[in-house]
């Protein structure tokens, strides 16, 4: 399942943590991340994904496991928004990550950037995770030469399938034909969908949210407790 290349990946199969807190987010600055980080691979996480260049600085002081990392940056007049110019891919590599997270979608000609992107970062020793968003997408990369295929951007683009949960679809349909390991990524909430999503064929899980955001996991339990106390009222 992993190839062989001089490039860091990880040894094994496993859940992988993503420790982002965006500005506008409660938890963001500071060593809060990295915090996060270090009681995931307390309980077993096999790698962390994280947002900037501080969280990836902090992050690879914390832990010694491989780091995928990424840049959210809003470009005028663009929808691509995870590492969208080689400036993000410099400053990732810069910071110590050992994996580049970057958008392989095919919209806006950014599969020929994200050829160039890719091949910066391997000519830097530096393997590539591919957020996709349909199979296409995901067999697109594959071509491209991404280490890594994740399911990150289904349902976050127009053209992809838009569904609450996990797209386990997505994710069996890339594992029966990629050649290099599928990455389940995106609205996984729960350890079953965790399970469900390796059982679908990928060789890597990522959970963002349900673990690193208790806004949002806080915002499920009140509307629980609101729908009981609405209905008794
Ligand atoms: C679409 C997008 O911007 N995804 C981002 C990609 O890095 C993160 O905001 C997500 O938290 C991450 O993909 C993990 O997913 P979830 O938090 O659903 O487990």
């Amino acid at each position: 399942m992993t190839r062989k290349t001089n490039r860091t990946m990880f040894p094994e199969r496993g859940l992988i943590v993503s420790c982002q807190a965006l500005e506008h987010e409660p938890l963001h600055g500071g060593d809060a991340m990295a915090k996060m980080a270090k009681a995931a691979i307390q309980s077993g996480a096999i790698g962390i994904r994280t947002n900037g260049v501080n969280d990836i600085r902090a992050i690879k002081e914390a832990v010694d496991v491989p780091v995928i990392g990424l840049i959210k940056r809003d470009v005028p007049d663009s929808d691509v928004f995870i590492t969208p110019t080689l400036d993000e891919v410099v400053q990732i590599i810069a910071a110590g990550a050992d994996i580049v997270a970057l958008d392989v979608t095919d919209r806006e000609d950014r599969l020929a950037t994200a050829a160039e992107l890719i091949d910066f970062a391997h000519k830097a020793g530096v393997a590539v995770m591919a957020d996709v968003s349909t199979y296409a997408e995901g067999m697109a990369a594959e071509k491209l030469g991404a280490d890594y295929i994740g399911t990150t951007l289904s349902g976050y683009t127009p053209y992809s399938t838009q569904a609450e949960g996990p797209d386990l679809a997505l994710v069996s349909s890339l594992a029966a034909d990629a050649q290099v390991p599928v990455v389940a990524e995106g609205r996984i909430w729960s350890p079953e969908e965790a399970a469900l999503a390796l059982q679908a064929g990928a060789a890597y899980v990522v959970v963002g949210s349900a673990i690193t955001r208790p806004q949002l996991i806080t915002a499920r339990y009140v509307e629980a407790v609101r729908q009981v106390i609405g209905s008794e009222a």
